[in-house]
C-alpha cells in the first residue's frame, strides 16, 4: 500500500531517533539500548576508581615507626571507638532498633506505593502490554463495566470475555471503521448515521467515557495507554463495544432480550490490533467488512494538530500523534493487511474534501450491503 509506505518513511526517523519513546522500538534498539548503559556505567567507574585508586607517595609504615605510647586525647577516643566499655557489654541493641525501624519503615512505604500506583507502565509500548495483561481476566465481575472497588490487595483485572458470540451476524451488521488517526473515520461515521441509521460505536469514545466513569478501575489503565499512543488491553475494549451494543438495541427494542434484534453498527477505530480482531469476532460478532481511510501520515499530521487546537484530546499533541503513528504501522496495519487477504477490506482514499471521502463511501457501502444498507 502506497500510503502506508508513505507512512512509514515518516515515521522511521522520529520513532528510531527517539530513546524515550513509548512505542515498540525494534528488538536490536533495545538490546544495543540495553548494552550502551553497562558501557556508559563502566566508563563512570573507571573515572572514579582512576581517582580513587591514584597512587599515593609511599611512606612505609613499620611497627617499629609508630609512636609506643597515645596521647591521653588519643586514648580517650579509642575508648570510644575500639577498646570494649569498662563492664565488657558492648551494647548492640541500639543498632538492632535503627535497623528494624529502618525497615519496618521502608516496607510500610513499599506497600502504600503498590497501593497507589497501578501496574508500572514502562515506556516501551509492547512491554506495557505485557505488563497489563499479566493481570488475568477476571471470572467474578459479570456486571463490568460495573463500579469495582479497588482494594489494597486488589490488582486491577481485565473484564471476563465470554466463549460464545454475543450477536448473531443474521441479526446484527458490524462494519470496522479503520484509518490512521485523523484519517476521517470519525467524520465519515456521522454522515453515514444521518443518511443511513447506522449506529456508530467509537472504541476511543467508549475508552474515553470509561476513563471518566467514576470508579471505572481502568480508568487510570486507559489514560495512560491513550497519552503514550497505545493498546488498550482488548478485554476492555471488546467488552466496552459489547455492553454498548447491547444497550443500542435494548434502546431501539425497548426488549431486555436483544437476540433476533436487528442492529447495523459503524464500529470506528477499531479493531486496532489482531489479538482484539479476533476476540471481538469469536465473542462478539463477525464483521461484514473493513471499511479503510487511507491517508499520508503528513496530511493526518495537519489534521490532529488542527484538531487539537479544540479537540481537548490528551493525546493529539505532537508526540503523542508520533507515538500513535507508529502504533498504527507496527500494529494496527497488520490487522488491515489480514483482513486485506480475505478480501474483506473496502479501501477509500481520505485525501480528497470531506463531500468527496463520503460520496465515494456510499458508491463503495451500496455495492457492498446492496440491501442491507
Ligand atoms: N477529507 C477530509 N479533508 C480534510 N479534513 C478532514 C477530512 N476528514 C476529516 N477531516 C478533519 O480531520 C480531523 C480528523 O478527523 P476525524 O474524523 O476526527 O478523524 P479520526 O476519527 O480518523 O481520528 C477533523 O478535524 C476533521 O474535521
Ligand atoms: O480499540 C482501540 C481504540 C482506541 N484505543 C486508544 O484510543 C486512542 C484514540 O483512539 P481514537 O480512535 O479515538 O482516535 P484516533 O487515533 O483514531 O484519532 C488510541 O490511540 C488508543 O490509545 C485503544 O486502545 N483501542
Amino acid at each position: 500500500m502506497c500510503r502506508l509506505v508513505l507512512l512509514r518513511q515518516f515515521i522511521r526517523p522520529t520513532t528510531t531517533g527517539c530513546s524515550n519513546s513509548s512505542t515498540p522500538l525494534p528488538q536490536q534498539q533495545l538490546r544495543s539500548s540495553s548494552r550502551a548503559e553497562p558501557s556508559l556505567c563502566a566508563r563512570r567507574s573507571l573515572h572514579v576508581g582512576a581517582a580513587s585508586i591514584k597512587p599515593k607517595p609511599s611512606t612505609p609504615i613499620s611497627r617499629t615507626a609508630r609512636p609506643a605510647t597515645l596521647r591521653p586525647q588519643q586514648q580517650q577516643s579509642r575508648q570510644y571507638s575500639g577498646i570494649p566499655p569498662p563492664n565488657g557489654s558492648v551494647k548492640f541493641w541500639p543498632f538492632f532498633l535503627i535497623i528494624g525501624v529502618g525497615s519496618l519503615g521502608y516496607y510500610m512505604l513499599a506497600q502504600k506505593r503498590h497501593d497507589i500506583l497501578l501496574p508500572h507502565f514502562p515506556n516501551d509500548t509492547e512491554a506495557a502490554q505485557q505488563a497489563v495483561h499479566k493481570h488475568q481476566p477476571s471470572h467474578s465481575s459479570p456486571n463490568f463495566p460495573a463500579v469495582v472497588p479497588r482494594s489494597s490487595s486488589q490488582a486491577t483485572k481485565m473484564p471476563p470475555v465470554s466463549t460464545t458470540r454475543a450477536f448473531s451476524a443474521s441479526d446484527v451488521t458490524v462494519i470496522f471503521v479503520l484509518g490512521g488517526p485523523g484519517a476521517g473515520k470519525g467524520t465519515q461515521s456521522h454522515r453515514l448515521v444521518e443518511t443511513y441509521g447506522f449506529t456508530h460505536l467509537s472504541a476511543g469514545d467508549l475508552l474515553r467515557a470509561e476513563q471518566k466513569r467514576p470508579g471505572s478501575e481502568f480508568g487510570e489503565l486507559i489514560s495512560q495507554c491513550i497519552r503514550e499512543g497505545a493498546i488498550v488491553p482488548m478485554e476492555v475494549t471488546v467488552k466496552l463495544l459489547e455492553n454498548a451494543m447491547r444497550d443500542s438495541l435494548r434502546e431501539k427494542s425497548g426488549k431486555e432480550d436483544v437476540s433476533g434484534v436487528k442492529g447495523k453498527f459503524l464500529v470506528d477505530g477499531f479493531p486496532r490490533k489482531m489479538d482484539q480482531a479476533l476476540k471481538f469476532e469469536q465473542t462478539v460478532c463477525p464483521a461484514r467488512f473493513v471499511l479503510f481511510y487511507d491517508c499520508p501520515a503528513e496530511e493526518l499530521e495537519k489534521r490532529l494538530l488542527e484538531r487539537g487546537k479544540t479537540s481537548g484530546r490528551t493525546d493529539d499533541n505532537p508526540e503523542s500523534i508520533r507515538k500513535r503513528f507508529a502504533t498504527f504501522v507496527e500494529t494496527s496495519m497488520p490487522v488491515v493487511d489480514h483482513y486485506e487477504k480475505e478480501g474483506r477490506v473496502v479501501k477509500i482514499t481520505a485525501t480528497t474534501s470531506i463531500d468527496d471521502v463520503f460520496k465515494e463511501t456510499q458508491k463503495q457501502l451500496t455495492e457492498r450491503l446492496g440491501d442491507d444498507l
